[in-house]
């Protein structure tokens, strides 16, 4: 863990008191705000190499970081698995007692992949890269409720796509594992203009279930696809803000549009979870048409990526298989998009202070395209390797335990190249499911409250 000693001038920004630690990084700028806090961009000076830096507030009374959760980061800091974001390091500003945890850094996330498809190309992302980005997604999951890590903030942003480098069009989930160390927003949502969004969120949460399981990130991982493929989140409920309450009428009512009444039949612990009982009316009164999940994706009933919907199994066995470079599709002769690079404010530093330079891309190595032009054609020798499906190893029986991606999802197999399985870090809590500020700079209102979170 980096020190907090101060030392005068260096660092990447404004201010004169800065910490030692700030000495081995060249600021570049800011990339991003969520719950916790503001993600910048910074090079290490030694090695030139891109790093995530997530600067947290200050906590509400003051008293900085617990012990509870510098246990936890440093627990997060043993996690390693190669589509979990690696925390690199973790420093602690003792003048102010706050935060910085430093990962990986990766290009892309899956808000914006999805955003560029809808709004610039208008296509649909190609199978390839569908299929890897969801296994790759699962294969990391896999890994974290193996140790006993639920993430329970799933949602496209969080979902992060490598760029250009050996690890091109690789997965990386981020933030697991924080919405336990932060357990709640330090500021009152308003104050700091981050947005909740429930579209992510299981209905035994909604229905103020609270001894949940790894089953709310397989929720949020259906959700994920189906946007993967339709371009559009697939329940897209209002919030009913101001109130702790969980029960979010709007959000149950898209789910239930889609996939039919709930009943304790389908659904066995239903009438066990709180809201069930006390919003009957809502619920148990409305009649919903059955399921027509199938026809919102666009998808046949029996189609394979239907079938994954609902059952997540059988879909990855089939052409086209799966690949680690989700972003360059197999086939020699498709088309490769070059993903437009996350655009860095490089006029905010780690204080916040402001300066006069304008937002810039972080590499000039990756195109910003506007359009479809942005494609270009598979040359045969970027053609990635598929993920083998062959021999994929069952997790150890030890490692089988309830909350377990696999055992859930009937995907008991899908452990590829014999992954390390540990046990370890319980990450538990209520779930945060909240939003960046709006950086207001002239993002269309098209009834797509993510989309204005960049600048
Ligand atoms: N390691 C990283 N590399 C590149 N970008 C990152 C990294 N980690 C986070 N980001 C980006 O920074 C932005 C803010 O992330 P952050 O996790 O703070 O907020 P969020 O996911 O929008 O909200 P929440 O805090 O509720 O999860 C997002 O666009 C995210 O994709």
């Amino acid at each position: 863990m980096g020190d907090g000693r101060a030392v005068a001038g260096g660092g990447g920004g404004g201010g004169s008191n800065r910490p030692a630690w700030l000495q081995q990084y060249d600021l570049v700028g800011k990339i991003g705000e969520g719950t916790y806090g503001l993600v910048f961009l910074a090079k290490t000076k030694l090695r030139k190499s891109c790093i995530a830096i997530k600067k947290f507030k200050q906590s509400k009374d003051g008293d900085g970081v617990s012990p509870t959760a510098i246990r936890e980061i440093m627990l997060l800091r043993e996690i390693s698995q190669e589509n979990v974001v690696k925390l690199v390091n973790v420093h602690i500003n003792h003048a102010d007692m706050s935060l910085y945890l430093a990962f990986d850094y990766a290009d892309h996330d899956l808000y914006e992949i999805i955003r560029y498809h809808r709004e610039k190309l208008n296509q649909p992302i190609n199978q390839y890269t569908v299929k890897s980005l969801l296994w790759q997604l699962l294969n990391g999951l896999n890994y974290l409720h193996s140790n006993w890590i639920i993430h329970r903030d799933l949602k496209p942003s969080n979902i992060l796509v490598m760029g250009e480098g050996e690890e091109q069009g690789v997965v990386k989930i981020a933030d697991f594992g924080l919405a336990r160390i932060y357990q709640a927003p330090l500021k009152p949502l308003s104050d700091n203009g981050v947005v909740v969004t429930i579209w992510y969120r299981a209905p035994e949460l909604l229905l103020g279930g609270k001894h949940y399981t790894s089953a709310v990130d397989m929720w949020a991982v259906g959700c994920i696809f189906a946007e993967l493929l339709t371009l559009k989140p697939l329940f897209q409920g209002a919030e009913v803000k101001g109130t702790p309450n969980p029960f979010q009428a709007d959000q149950l009512d898209k789910i239930f549009k889609v996939l039919g009444n709930p009943n304790p039949e389908k659904w066995p612990t239903l009438s066990y979870l709180p809201h069930y009982q006390s919003d009957q009316h809502h619920i148990q009164t409305v009649k919903y048409e059955s399921s027509c999940l199938h026809s919102y994706v666009h998808l046949a009933l029996k189609s394979p990526a239907y079938d994954l919907l609902s059952k997540m199994l059988e879909y990855f066995r089939i052409d086209p298989l799966p690949g680690r470079n989700a972003l360059v599709p197999i086939q020699p002769g498709e088309k490769i998009i070059n993903y437009p690079a996350r655009p860095v404010d490089t006029s905010t530093d780690f204080e916040g202070t402001t300066s006069i330079q304008p937002p810039q891309p972080v590499s000039a190595a990756v195109a910003i395209p506007g359009s479809v032009a942005a494609s270009s054609v598979v040359p045969p020798r970027a053609v990635p390797r598929p993920i083998s499906m062959i021999g994929m190893q069952r997790m150890p029986p030890a490692s089988m335990a309830a909350f377990n991606i696999a055992s859930q999802a009937g995907i008991g197999g899908l452990n590829p190249g014999g992954i390390p399985i540990q046990r370890g870090a319980a990450a538990q809590g209520h779930p945060q499911q909240l939003r960046r500020k709006d950086p207001g700079m002239g993002m269309q209102n098209t009834g797509y409250p993510q989309q204005k979170r960049r600048f």
